[in-house]
Protein backbone atom coordinates (compact mmCIF):
# COMPACT_ATOMS: atom_id res chain seq x y z
CA UNK A 1 0.00 0.00 0.00
CA UNK A 2 1.00 3.34 -0.77
CA UNK A 3 2.28 5.40 2.53
CA UNK A 4 0.08 9.17 2.75
CA UNK A 5 2.67 11.63 2.86
CA UNK A 6 2.54 13.02 6.22
CA UNK A 7 2.78 16.56 4.87
CA UNK A 8 -0.43 16.41 3.45
CA UNK A 9 -2.64 15.95 7.04
CA UNK A 10 -3.84 19.08 8.06
CA UNK A 11 -3.00 19.29 11.59
CA UNK A 12 0.58 19.17 10.37
CA UNK A 13 0.01 21.90 8.35
CA UNK A 14 -2.04 23.99 10.59
CA UNK A 15 1.02 23.48 13.22
CA UNK A 16 3.62 24.31 10.47
CA UNK A 17 2.08 27.76 9.92
CA UNK A 18 1.61 28.26 13.16
CA UNK A 19 5.39 27.27 14.13
CA UNK A 20 6.21 30.09 11.60
CA UNK A 21 4.36 32.52 12.89
CA UNK A 22 5.90 32.13 16.42
CA UNK A 23 9.40 31.89 15.31
CA UNK A 24 8.94 35.04 13.18
CA UNK A 25 7.34 37.53 16.08
CA UNK A 26 9.60 35.65 18.81
CA UNK A 27 9.74 38.92 21.43
CA UNK A 28 12.34 39.60 23.79
CA UNK A 29 12.48 41.03 27.05
CA UNK A 30 13.83 43.54 28.96
CA UNK A 31 13.59 44.69 33.15
CA UNK A 32 14.42 47.58 34.72
CA UNK A 33 13.94 48.70 37.96
CA UNK A 34 13.44 52.20 39.03
CA UNK A 35 14.26 52.63 42.19
CA UNK A 36 13.38 56.41 43.40
CA UNK A 37 13.42 57.94 46.02
CA UNK A 38 9.48 57.17 47.48
CA UNK A 39 9.18 54.04 46.04
CA UNK A 40 10.55 51.03 43.57
CA UNK A 41 8.97 50.12 40.09
CA UNK A 42 9.45 47.19 38.13
CA UNK A 43 8.70 47.82 34.17
CA UNK A 44 8.83 44.83 31.73
CA UNK A 45 9.77 45.87 27.88
CA UNK A 46 9.55 43.68 25.06
CA UNK A 47 10.60 43.82 21.39
CA UNK A 48 10.13 41.71 18.09
CA UNK A 49 13.50 39.52 18.60
CA UNK A 50 14.70 40.27 14.85
CA UNK A 51 17.56 41.91 14.66
CA UNK A 52 16.99 45.66 13.29
CA UNK A 53 15.63 47.89 15.69
CA UNK A 54 13.57 50.85 14.46
CA UNK A 55 12.32 53.58 17.04
CA UNK A 56 9.14 52.71 18.61
CA UNK A 57 9.44 49.15 18.33
CA UNK A 58 10.14 48.70 22.29
CA UNK A 59 6.94 49.02 24.27
CA UNK A 60 6.07 48.09 28.17
CA UNK A 61 4.61 45.16 28.46
CA UNK A 62 4.20 45.41 32.31
CA UNK A 63 3.77 47.79 35.40
CA UNK A 64 4.63 46.35 39.26
CA UNK A 65 4.52 48.91 41.97
CA UNK A 66 7.10 47.59 44.57
CA UNK A 67 5.28 47.69 48.19
CA UNK A 68 6.27 50.41 50.87
CA UNK A 69 8.91 53.09 50.36
CA UNK A 70 12.11 53.32 48.32
CA UNK A 71 15.37 51.56 48.73
CA UNK A 72 16.89 54.77 50.43
CA UNK A 73 14.47 54.26 53.38
CA UNK A 74 15.95 50.44 54.62
CA UNK A 75 19.56 52.10 55.76
CA UNK A 76 18.05 50.81 59.49
CA UNK A 77 17.81 47.05 57.61
CA UNK A 78 18.97 46.66 54.31
CA UNK A 79 18.45 43.53 53.92
CA UNK A 80 14.68 44.56 53.40
CA UNK A 81 15.65 46.99 50.78
CA UNK A 82 15.88 43.38 48.82
CA UNK A 83 13.21 41.65 50.11
CA UNK A 84 10.71 44.54 49.53
CA UNK A 85 11.28 43.64 45.39
CA UNK A 86 10.24 40.38 45.69
CA UNK A 87 6.96 40.30 44.87
CA UNK A 88 7.57 42.34 41.55
CA UNK A 89 10.39 40.07 40.73
CA UNK A 90 8.24 37.36 41.20
CA UNK A 91 5.64 38.96 39.08
CA UNK A 92 8.30 39.37 36.37
CA UNK A 93 8.75 35.37 35.98
CA UNK A 94 5.06 35.12 35.24
CA UNK A 95 5.04 37.62 33.10
CA UNK A 96 8.11 36.76 30.83
CA UNK A 97 7.57 33.09 29.36
CA UNK A 98 10.30 30.90 31.80
CA UNK A 99 12.37 29.80 28.45
CA UNK A 100 13.39 33.52 28.20
CA UNK A 101 13.81 34.44 31.81
CA UNK A 102 17.90 33.57 31.03
CA UNK A 103 18.41 35.75 28.47
CA UNK A 104 16.19 38.82 29.90
CA UNK A 105 18.66 41.59 30.67
CA UNK A 106 17.89 42.85 34.46
CA UNK A 107 18.69 46.16 35.67
CA UNK A 108 18.06 48.30 38.62
CA UNK A 109 18.70 52.30 38.50
CA UNK A 110 18.99 54.06 41.68
CA UNK A 111 18.16 58.20 41.33
CA UNK A 112 18.02 60.89 43.81
CA UNK A 113 17.06 59.23 47.39
CA UNK A 114 20.06 56.96 47.25
CA UNK A 115 21.91 59.85 46.18
CA UNK A 116 21.43 61.51 49.14
CA UNK A 117 22.11 58.36 50.83
CA UNK A 118 25.02 57.95 49.33
CA UNK A 119 26.40 61.87 50.85
CA UNK A 120 24.96 61.37 54.03
CA UNK A 121 26.11 57.94 54.56
CA UNK A 122 27.91 56.46 52.13
CA UNK A 123 28.30 52.94 53.82
CA UNK A 124 24.59 52.68 54.62
CA UNK A 125 24.29 52.94 50.98
CA UNK A 126 26.67 50.29 50.10
CA UNK A 127 24.71 47.82 52.35
CA UNK A 128 21.57 48.69 50.44
CA UNK A 129 22.78 48.16 46.83
CA UNK A 130 24.27 44.53 48.60
CA UNK A 131 20.91 43.76 49.78
CA UNK A 132 19.48 44.64 46.03
CA UNK A 133 22.10 42.81 44.19
CA UNK A 134 21.67 39.70 46.48
CA UNK A 135 17.59 39.51 45.67
CA UNK A 136 18.52 40.33 42.50
CA UNK A 137 20.86 37.70 41.72
CA UNK A 138 18.66 35.06 42.62
CA UNK A 139 15.91 35.28 40.24
CA UNK A 140 16.48 33.33 36.84
CA UNK A 141 17.13 36.72 34.80
CA UNK A 142 20.22 38.23 33.26
CA UNK A 143 20.89 40.38 35.84
CA UNK A 144 23.42 43.72 34.78
CA UNK A 145 23.76 45.44 37.57
CA UNK A 146 21.93 47.68 40.09
CA UNK A 147 23.94 50.94 40.22
CA UNK A 148 23.38 54.78 41.18
CA UNK A 149 22.35 57.01 38.27
CA UNK A 150 23.92 60.34 37.95
CA UNK A 151 21.58 63.29 37.59
CA UNK A 152 22.48 63.48 33.82
CA UNK A 153 21.50 60.14 33.00
CA UNK A 154 18.24 60.61 34.80
CA UNK A 155 17.43 63.60 32.84
CA UNK A 156 18.85 62.47 29.44
CA UNK A 157 17.26 59.12 29.50
CA UNK A 158 13.89 60.83 30.70
CA UNK A 159 14.57 62.51 27.19
CA UNK A 160 15.32 59.47 25.03
CA UNK A 161 12.48 58.08 26.53
CA UNK A 162 9.93 60.67 25.53
CA UNK A 163 11.49 60.92 22.21
CA UNK A 164 11.37 57.66 21.34
CA UNK A 165 8.31 56.71 22.15
CA UNK A 166 6.93 60.00 20.13
CA UNK A 167 8.81 58.65 16.88
CA UNK A 168 11.24 61.93 16.84
CA UNK A 169 14.18 60.09 16.67
CA UNK A 170 13.88 59.03 13.50
CA UNK A 171 11.25 61.95 12.20
CA UNK A 172 13.32 64.00 9.99
CA UNK A 173 15.18 61.11 7.83
CA UNK A 174 16.81 62.68 4.79
CA UNK A 175 19.16 65.44 5.22
CA UNK A 176 21.38 67.83 7.90
CA UNK A 177 21.02 68.10 11.66
CA UNK A 178 17.68 67.94 13.08
CA UNK A 179 18.02 71.07 14.59
CA UNK A 180 18.32 73.42 11.82
CA UNK A 181 14.43 72.81 11.30
CA UNK A 182 12.27 75.72 11.58
CA UNK A 183 9.21 73.77 11.88
CA UNK A 184 8.89 72.91 15.99
CA UNK A 185 6.85 70.06 15.62
CA UNK A 186 9.45 68.31 14.15
CA UNK A 187 12.13 69.32 16.61
CA UNK A 188 12.49 67.18 19.68
CA UNK A 189 10.50 67.55 22.73
CA UNK A 190 12.18 68.53 25.83
CA UNK A 191 11.47 66.43 29.17
CA UNK A 192 10.28 67.55 32.54
CA UNK A 193 10.72 65.16 35.34
CA UNK A 194 9.57 65.93 38.86
CA UNK A 195 10.68 63.28 41.33
CA UNK A 196 10.23 63.29 45.13
CA UNK A 197 14.30 64.24 45.71
CA UNK A 198 15.42 65.80 42.47
CA UNK A 199 13.89 67.04 39.23
CA UNK A 200 15.46 66.92 35.93
CA UNK A 201 15.01 69.74 32.84
CA UNK A 202 16.38 68.45 29.82
CA UNK A 203 15.81 69.83 26.39
CA UNK A 204 17.59 70.63 22.78
CA UNK A 205 18.21 74.26 21.84
CA UNK A 206 20.17 76.02 18.85
CA UNK A 207 21.87 78.39 21.00
CA UNK A 208 23.28 75.51 22.88
CA UNK A 209 26.01 73.58 21.81
CA UNK A 210 27.70 72.56 25.33
CA UNK A 211 30.81 75.22 25.18
CA UNK A 212 28.90 77.47 27.68
CA UNK A 213 28.65 75.20 31.06
CA UNK A 214 29.88 71.69 29.43
CA UNK A 215 28.64 70.00 32.65
CA UNK A 216 25.41 70.17 31.35
CA UNK A 217 25.80 68.39 27.46
CA UNK A 218 24.92 65.23 27.00
CA UNK A 219 26.16 64.80 23.45
CA UNK A 220 24.98 61.27 21.20
CA UNK A 221 24.45 60.30 18.20
CA UNK A 222 21.18 58.45 17.35
CA UNK A 223 19.69 57.73 13.76
CA UNK A 224 22.44 59.25 11.90
CA UNK A 225 21.41 62.68 13.70
CA UNK A 226 24.35 64.58 16.10
CA UNK A 227 22.07 65.50 19.77
CA UNK A 228 23.74 68.05 22.00
CA UNK A 229 21.08 68.12 24.35
CA UNK A 230 20.77 70.95 27.63
CA UNK A 231 19.80 68.71 31.15
CA UNK A 232 20.23 69.55 34.50
CA UNK A 233 19.28 67.70 37.23
CA UNK A 234 18.18 69.54 40.84
CA UNK A 235 19.10 67.81 43.61
CA UNK A 236 16.93 68.50 46.98
CA UNK A 237 14.17 70.26 44.66
CA UNK A 238 11.95 66.85 43.84
CA UNK A 239 9.38 67.73 45.30
CA UNK A 240 9.25 66.20 48.71
CA UNK A 241 12.53 67.59 49.59
CA UNK A 242 11.25 71.15 48.12
CA UNK A 243 8.65 70.49 51.40
CA UNK A 244 11.45 70.22 53.73
CA UNK A 245 13.07 73.22 52.32
CA UNK A 246 9.85 75.12 52.28
CA UNK A 247 9.01 74.36 55.80
CA UNK A 248 12.45 74.97 57.36
CA UNK A 249 13.33 78.24 58.87
CA UNK A 250 11.69 80.11 61.92
CA UNK A 251 8.27 80.71 60.36
CA UNK A 252 7.62 77.40 59.26
CA UNK A 253 5.25 76.78 61.88
CA UNK A 254 1.98 78.44 59.83
CA UNK A 255 2.05 77.35 56.46
CA UNK A 256 0.19 78.90 53.67
CA UNK A 257 0.99 76.00 51.39
CA UNK A 258 -1.40 73.63 53.57
CA UNK A 259 -5.19 74.00 53.72
CA UNK A 260 -6.94 76.37 56.63
CA UNK A 261 -7.91 73.87 59.66
CA UNK A 262 -4.50 71.14 58.57
CA UNK A 263 -3.51 71.23 62.44
CA UNK A 264 -0.51 68.23 62.74
CA UNK A 265 1.88 67.43 65.34
CA UNK A 266 5.06 66.83 63.70
CA UNK A 267 8.49 65.53 64.59
CA UNK A 268 11.40 68.09 63.70
CA UNK A 269 13.70 64.93 62.45
CA UNK A 270 11.09 63.91 59.97
CA UNK A 271 12.13 67.34 58.20
CA UNK A 272 15.65 67.66 59.14
CA UNK A 273 16.96 64.36 58.33
CA UNK A 274 17.81 65.14 54.73
CA UNK A 275 21.27 66.91 53.70
CA UNK A 276 19.07 68.89 51.69
CA UNK A 277 17.90 70.55 55.32
CA UNK A 278 20.15 69.42 57.91
CA UNK A 279 22.16 72.51 58.14
CA UNK A 280 19.12 74.33 59.04
CA UNK A 281 17.72 72.92 62.14
CA UNK A 282 16.79 75.33 64.68
CA UNK A 283 18.82 75.02 68.13
CA UNK A 284 15.07 74.36 70.03
CA UNK A 285 14.78 71.50 72.57
CA UNK A 286 11.70 70.76 71.31
CA UNK A 287 11.68 67.33 69.53
CA UNK A 288 8.06 68.38 68.32
CA UNK A 289 6.29 71.26 66.29
CA UNK A 290 2.79 71.86 65.32
CA UNK A 291 2.25 72.13 61.87
CA UNK A 292 -0.39 74.47 60.74
CA UNK A 293 -2.24 75.35 57.29
CA UNK A 294 -3.03 78.76 56.37
CA UNK A 295 -4.40 78.19 52.95
CA UNK A 296 -3.06 81.19 51.10
CA UNK A 297 -1.60 80.68 47.14
CA UNK A 298 -0.08 83.92 46.92
CA UNK A 299 1.79 83.48 50.35
CA UNK A 300 2.55 79.69 49.34
CA UNK A 301 4.42 81.18 45.99
CA UNK A 302 6.35 83.48 48.30
CA UNK A 303 7.70 80.92 50.49
CA UNK A 304 7.97 78.46 47.44
CA UNK A 305 10.40 81.72 45.79
CA UNK A 306 12.70 81.35 48.68
CA UNK A 307 13.77 77.83 48.62
CA UNK A 308 15.40 79.04 44.66
CA UNK A 309 18.40 81.68 44.61
CA UNK A 310 18.65 83.94 41.93
CA UNK A 311 21.00 86.22 43.13
CA UNK A 312 24.31 84.73 41.31
CA UNK A 313 24.66 83.49 37.71
CA UNK A 314 27.95 83.30 36.43
CA UNK A 315 27.15 82.41 33.04
CA UNK A 316 25.17 84.66 30.40
CA UNK A 317 22.09 83.00 32.03
CA UNK A 318 20.63 81.10 34.45
CA UNK A 319 17.95 79.24 35.94
CA UNK A 320 18.50 79.34 39.56
CA UNK A 321 20.95 78.25 42.12
CA UNK A 322 23.47 79.49 39.24
CA UNK A 323 22.91 76.69 37.04
CA UNK A 324 23.40 77.82 33.59
CA UNK A 325 20.34 77.49 31.30
CA UNK A 326 19.85 77.95 27.43
CA UNK A 327 16.86 79.85 26.04
CA UNK A 328 13.61 77.13 26.58
CA UNK A 329 12.93 75.98 23.09
CA UNK A 330 10.26 73.73 21.47
CA UNK A 331 7.94 71.40 23.65
CA UNK A 332 8.28 70.21 26.36
CA UNK A 333 6.96 66.67 28.14
CA UNK A 334 6.26 66.70 31.90
CA UNK A 335 6.19 63.38 33.53
CA UNK A 336 6.04 61.41 37.26
CA UNK A 337 4.93 63.99 40.07
CA UNK A 338 4.01 66.85 37.42
CA UNK A 339 1.82 64.39 36.18
CA UNK A 340 0.37 62.75 39.31
CA UNK A 341 -0.07 66.27 41.09
CA UNK A 342 -1.28 68.23 38.17
CA UNK A 343 -3.77 65.08 37.28
CA UNK A 344 -5.20 65.14 41.18
CA UNK A 345 -5.68 68.71 40.90
CA UNK A 346 -7.42 68.56 37.83
CA UNK A 347 -5.37 71.39 35.65
CA UNK A 348 -3.19 68.84 32.95
CA UNK A 349 -4.91 70.90 30.41
CA UNK A 350 -2.50 73.40 29.56
CA UNK A 351 -4.24 75.57 26.58
CA UNK A 352 -5.81 76.50 29.42
CA UNK A 353 -4.33 80.34 30.41
CA UNK A 354 -2.09 80.09 33.10
CA UNK A 355 -3.95 83.06 35.34
CA UNK A 356 -7.47 80.73 35.13
CA UNK A 357 -4.71 77.54 35.93
CA UNK A 358 -3.85 79.80 39.06
CA UNK A 359 -7.09 81.10 40.01
CA UNK A 360 -7.95 77.35 40.30
CA UNK A 361 -5.21 76.09 42.04
CA UNK A 362 -5.69 79.50 44.49
CA UNK A 363 -9.49 78.38 45.68
CA UNK A 364 -8.28 74.96 45.95
CA UNK A 365 -5.84 76.05 48.68
CA UNK A 366 -8.57 77.95 50.02
CA UNK A 367 -10.57 75.17 50.77
CA UNK A 368 -10.95 74.33 54.38
CA UNK A 369 -9.05 71.23 55.52
CA UNK A 370 -12.45 69.63 56.81
CA UNK A 371 -13.96 70.06 53.32
CA UNK A 372 -11.08 68.66 51.27
CA UNK A 373 -10.90 65.65 53.64
CA UNK A 374 -14.89 64.91 53.59
CA UNK A 375 -14.39 64.70 50.20
CA UNK A 376 -11.35 62.94 49.16
CA UNK A 377 -10.41 60.70 52.33
CA UNK A 378 -11.73 57.64 50.84
CA UNK A 379 -9.55 57.56 47.92
CA UNK A 380 -6.63 59.32 48.91
CA UNK A 381 -3.91 58.73 52.26
CA UNK A 382 -4.53 61.72 54.12
CA UNK A 383 -0.50 62.70 54.34
CA UNK A 384 -0.81 62.69 50.05
CA UNK A 385 -4.13 64.67 50.29
CA UNK A 386 -2.78 67.39 52.73
CA UNK A 387 0.39 68.51 49.95
CA UNK A 388 -1.21 68.80 46.45
CA UNK A 389 -2.19 72.65 47.35
CA UNK A 390 1.79 72.63 48.29
CA UNK A 391 2.35 70.65 45.26
CA UNK A 392 0.97 72.27 42.38
CA UNK A 393 2.13 75.75 43.63
CA UNK A 394 6.04 74.13 43.95
CA UNK A 395 5.15 72.91 40.08
CA UNK A 396 4.42 76.47 38.61
CA UNK A 397 6.43 78.17 40.93
CA UNK A 398 9.21 76.34 39.45
CA UNK A 399 8.24 76.46 35.95
CA UNK A 400 7.59 80.06 35.86
CA UNK A 401 10.05 81.59 38.35
CA UNK A 402 12.88 78.48 38.11
CA UNK A 403 12.74 77.48 34.47
CA UNK A 404 11.55 80.79 33.04
CA UNK A 405 8.41 79.51 31.30
CA UNK A 406 5.94 82.25 30.65
CA UNK A 407 2.25 82.78 30.39
CA UNK A 408 2.92 82.49 26.71
CA UNK A 409 4.79 79.43 26.59
CA UNK A 410 3.03 77.50 28.58
CA UNK A 411 0.77 76.52 26.56
CA UNK A 412 4.49 74.21 24.82
CA UNK A 413 4.19 71.99 28.50
CA UNK A 414 2.17 68.58 28.10
CA UNK A 415 1.43 66.66 31.21
CA UNK A 416 1.85 63.26 30.24
CA UNK A 417 1.63 59.54 32.13
CA UNK A 418 2.04 57.57 29.11
CA UNK A 419 2.82 57.60 25.66
CA UNK A 420 1.40 54.63 23.68
CA UNK A 421 1.02 52.42 26.72
CA UNK A 422 4.61 52.96 27.92
CA UNK A 423 5.11 55.34 31.04
CA UNK A 424 7.24 58.43 30.52
CA UNK A 425 10.62 58.28 32.53
CA UNK A 426 13.87 57.51 32.43
CA UNK A 427 13.77 53.58 32.43
CA UNK A 428 13.29 53.02 28.81
CA UNK A 429 15.84 55.09 27.51
CA UNK A 430 18.24 53.60 30.34
CA UNK A 431 17.42 49.96 28.34
CA UNK A 432 17.28 51.23 24.84
CA UNK A 433 21.30 52.53 25.44
CA UNK A 434 22.55 49.40 27.76
CA UNK A 435 20.81 46.92 24.87
CA UNK A 436 22.22 49.31 22.22
CA UNK A 437 19.02 49.24 20.62
CA UNK A 438 19.54 52.88 19.21
CA UNK A 439 22.13 52.57 16.11
CA UNK A 440 23.64 55.57 15.98
CA UNK A 441 23.42 55.35 12.28
CA UNK A 442 20.46 55.33 10.72
CA UNK A 443 18.38 51.90 9.58
CA UNK A 444 18.32 51.03 5.62
CA UNK A 445 14.95 50.25 5.80
CA UNK A 446 11.66 52.29 6.80
CA UNK A 447 10.38 51.98 10.25
CA UNK A 448 7.43 50.11 10.83
CA UNK A 449 6.02 49.57 14.35
CA UNK A 450 5.46 46.38 16.11
CA UNK A 451 2.12 45.91 15.37
CA UNK A 452 2.75 46.98 11.69
CA UNK A 453 5.13 44.28 12.11
CA UNK A 454 3.31 41.22 13.36
CA UNK A 455 0.23 42.34 11.08
CA UNK A 456 1.97 42.14 7.43
CA UNK A 457 3.86 38.86 9.26
CA UNK A 458 0.29 37.19 9.85
CA UNK A 459 -1.28 38.37 6.46
CA UNK A 460 1.76 36.82 5.05
CA UNK A 461 1.76 33.10 6.69
CA UNK A 462 -2.10 33.27 6.15
CA UNK A 463 -1.39 34.05 2.47
CA UNK A 464 1.48 31.12 2.36
CA UNK A 465 -1.61 28.60 4.48
CA UNK A 466 -4.21 29.29 1.58
CA UNK A 467 -1.70 28.94 -1.36
CA UNK A 468 -0.44 25.64 0.54
CA UNK A 469 -4.21 24.32 0.97
CA UNK A 470 -4.77 25.29 -2.99
CA UNK A 471 -1.64 23.33 -4.64
CA UNK A 472 -2.38 20.28 -2.05
CA UNK A 473 -5.91 20.31 -3.42
CA UNK A 474 -4.86 20.64 -6.58
CA UNK A 475 -2.43 17.69 -6.11
CA UNK A 476 -4.95 15.91 -4.19
CA UNK A 477 -6.16 12.20 -6.25
CA UNK A 478 -10.21 13.18 -7.42
CA UNK A 479 -12.81 11.11 -8.23
CA UNK A 480 -13.63 11.87 -11.68
CA UNK A 481 -17.03 13.02 -12.05
CA UNK A 482 -16.54 14.19 -15.70
CA UNK A 483 -19.71 12.44 -17.03
CA UNK A 484 -18.45 9.50 -19.43
CA UNK A 485 -18.73 9.26 -23.08
CA UNK A 486 -19.80 6.28 -24.30
N1 LIG B 1 0.72 58.09 42.14
C1 LIG B 1 1.78 58.80 42.52
C2 LIG B 1 3.06 58.23 42.48
C3 LIG B 1 4.13 59.03 42.86
N2 LIG B 1 3.96 60.31 43.26
C4 LIG B 1 5.09 61.15 43.65
O1 LIG B 1 6.03 61.18 42.60
C5 LIG B 1 7.34 61.32 43.14
C6 LIG B 1 8.18 60.19 42.57
O2 LIG B 1 9.48 60.41 42.95
P1 LIG B 1 10.57 59.25 42.91
O3 LIG B 1 10.28 58.23 43.95
O4 LIG B 1 10.69 58.77 41.52
O5 LIG B 1 11.83 60.06 43.39
P2 LIG B 1 13.19 60.50 42.65
O6 LIG B 1 14.21 59.50 43.07
O7 LIG B 1 12.92 60.50 41.17
O8 LIG B 1 13.47 61.87 43.17
C7 LIG B 1 7.20 61.26 44.65
O9 LIG B 1 7.18 62.58 45.16
C8 LIG B 1 5.85 60.61 44.85
O10 LIG B 1 5.22 61.00 46.05
C9 LIG B 1 2.70 60.86 43.28
O11 LIG B 1 2.56 62.04 43.61
N3 LIG B 1 1.61 60.09 42.92
CA1 LIG C 1 11.88 59.33 39.61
Amino acid sequence: MKEKNPWHRPVTIIITVIGVIAIVTLVTYGIVLDAGSSHTSLYIYQWPAEKDNNTGRVEQKHHCQVAGKGISSYTATPYKAGESLISCLKEAKENIPQKMHPETPLYLGATAGMRLLKLENSSASDEVFKAVEKTLRGFPFSYQGARLLAGQEEGAFGWVTVNYLDDRLTQVSMGGFKYTSVHGNESAKGALDLGGASTQISFVSDEYNGSESPDNAVSFRLYGYDYTLYTHSFLCYGKDQALRLALSGPTAIMDPCFHKGYNETKHYAAVYDSPCVSDQKPQIVSETFIHLGGGNFTQCQEVIKSVFNFTSCRYSRCSFNGIFQPPLQGQFGAFSAYFFVMNFLNLTDTSVPLKTVMQKLSDYCATPWTQVCAYFKHDIPLKYLAEYCFSGTYILTLMMEGYNFTSETYSSIKYIQKIKNSDAGWTLGYMLNLTNMIPAEAPDSPPLTYTSYVSVVTVMAILLFVIFILILYSLWPKCNTEPKII
